[in-house]
């Protein structure tokens, strides 16, 4: 794990500015702690000498509150930045997964956990660690080189004590790595696990197995709360070990400028300052080795996050050609011992095909190919951009009307949600609902029966603009009626577009241009 990986900069933009900022702020802060030291012990000079103390106490309360406004800046830039970087990424992320095919996506408990758990994670990375290691790299350099001028001696201590903190932090560092990778699989482990009972509860509560589940998260949370345990006790080990190395080197310090001061060999003023400036090169390391601990999950998280970012892809490039076809198409799932279709050819053009074929012949399969969001095992794919509707289609939690502008052509109105709400034939039902368009459904169209989310989902095709439309089995949790309504709506979809539709029901075959007929690939292992 690195404490600094120069791919924030190159992979996530908006970090740019804020380093930039933070890097400024911190020579700023840099050279003001050294003129502190400088000040604080004018004013004590000046109060042993008798002196007047106007200059010296102007200066040093002129000082505290530039630094107080300097870390209020840093303070308020790196919480910014913070929530920036990791916005950011969150976004990048699913973008990227998004622009895949499927089997190039990490598994789903994994990705749930980095675009949530890792994306924040990197907060405290970027707020807190980044702008301590800013701090670290100027303000000893600046304190050291001063001390050099007031006091040689001083500084060769301090030169010769300081390498043995990054030291002890590197060291200390190697073994938290490996405690906060266990706690980071610990985490993805929890997450994946308690996501399936989730969307498993009912049928699991309905055969009697929710006692064993709750037992089986208990086990799973238990092994995330030692793996933190470990990381918390290294962290406060750590930090203790730190600081007493730094307490004695200032000690050092302290004690060979208090012999030279009592000896007569060295003035108030240099002593003072040296023992004023010593601390300053040895607290901003011991606090990049404290930051260290709570960034320690963000840099895990940023370094998981990279290598997906930059993992090349082998997505199929969507073309701008009218229609949709498919060469000598083989496809395999990943893990699989046989094919789930072998040479398939198709041709579509604009106007309906539809595509039959027994129930696991691979109709779904074919749909996610000429989407792009697989890769053919064997065979071509070229095809335009395409919306697809799956058998259960993505709603998330939000009104009907967010709902059916997910993927909508800009400045769609709710004139033209209405119209396409009207071809599915559920203009009636949202007309009913006491807010309308405004309506709230749950996560996954909870509130909505089946037929109503397959339906929503045809509307929000309708009000797409991609060439190709797919549609897998839309009609199928229809009654006559509602499904005589939607298939008018897919034969008027077809004098546009290229709309290749999966379907059990031969109704919807009348309204073909073309049809494939899809027979079981021969279940022939070939390894
Ligand atoms: N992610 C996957 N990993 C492995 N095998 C899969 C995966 N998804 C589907 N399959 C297998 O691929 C075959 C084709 O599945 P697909 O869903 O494409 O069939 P289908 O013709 O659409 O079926 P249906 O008409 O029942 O919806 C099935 O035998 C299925 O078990």
């Amino acid at each position: 794990m690195r404490p600094f990986d120069p791919r924030l900069l190159r992979l996530l933009p908006s970090a740019r500015r804020a380093v930039a900022a933070l890097g400024g702020l911190g020579v700023v802060q840099g050279a003001a702690t050294v003129a502190t030291a400088f000040a604080v012990s004018a004013l004590v000079v000046a109060v042993v000498d008798g002196r007047s103390l106007t200059g010296p106490a102007l200066a040093v309360a002129t000082l505290f509150t530039v630094r107080g406004l300097l870390a209020a800046g840093i303070e308020a830039t790196a919480t910014r930045a913070g929530s920036r970087v990791s916005t950011a990424l969150r976004e990048r992320l699913l973008a990227t997964w998004l622009g895949r095919p499927a089997e190039e996506r990490p598994e789903s408990s994994r990705a749930l956990t980095l675009a949530t758990d890792g994306a924040t994670s990197v907060e405290p990375y970027v707020a807190r660690f980044l702008p301590s290691l800013v701090h670290a790299a100027v303000v000893p350099a600046m304190a050291i080189l001063t001390l050099a001028f007031v006091d040689w001696p001083s500084a060769l201590v301090v030169l010769l004590t300081v390498p043995l903190l990054p030291l002890f932090a590197a060291l200390i560092g190697r073994t938290t790595a490996d405690a906060t990778a266990a706690r980071w699989r610990a985490l993805a482990t929890l997450s994946g696990h308690f996501l399936d009972v989730v969307r498993g509860l009912p049928t699991l509560v309905a055969y009697g197995r929710g006692r064993t589940q709750a037992n089986s998260i208990e086990t799973v949370s238990q092994r995330h709360r030692r793996a933190t345990m470990q990381t918390l006790r290294l962290a406060f080990l750590s930090s203790a070990a730190l600081e007493l190395l730094a307490t004695i080197s200032v000690a050092l310090v302290a004690v060979t400028v208090g012999l030279r001061l009592a000896g007569g060999d060295m003035p108030l003023g240099p002593a003072l300052t040296a023992i004023l400036l010593a601390p300053e090169a040895y607290w901003p390391i011991r606090r990049v080795g404290a930051e260290f601990h709570s960034a320690a999950d963000g840099a895990a998280a940023l370094e998981e996050a990279f290598s997906e970012l930059e993992r090349p892809s082998q997505a199929p490039s969507q073309g701008a050609a009218p229609q949709a076809r498919a060469t000598g198409l083989a496809y395999r799932h990943p893990g699989a011992s046989s094919d789930t279709l072998t040479a398939v050819d198709l041709d579509a053009r604009p106007g309906l095909t539809v595509v039959t074929g027994p129930s696991g012949c691979g109709k779904s399969t074919l749909l996610e190919l000429l989407a792009g969001l697989r890769t053919p095992t064997a065979g071509h794919v070229e095809a335009p951009r395409a919306h697809l509707l799956t058998q259960q289609p993505f709603l998330s939690a939000g009104t009907i009307r967010d709902n059916l502008l997910l993927g909508a052509r800009y400045g769609t109105g709710d004139q033209q949600l209405w119209e396409a709400l009207r071809e599915v034939g559920l203009d009636g039902l949202v007309a009913g609902l006491p807010d309308g368009l405004g309506t709230r459904i749950g996560d996954d169209g909870f509130g909505l029966s089946a037929g109503q989310r397959a339906r929503l989902g045809l509307a929000r095709v309708l009000l797409s603009s991609a060439p190709l439309v797919l549609l897998d089995e839309p009609t199928a949790h229809l009654d006559q009626d509602a499904a005589t309504t939607a298939h008018q709506a897919i034969r008027d979809l077809a004098e546009e577009r290229v709309v290749v539709a999966v379907t059990h029901r031969p109704e919807l075959l009348e309204h073909a241009d073309a049809h494939v007929a899809l027979t079981p690939a021969p279940r022939t292992v070939t390894r």
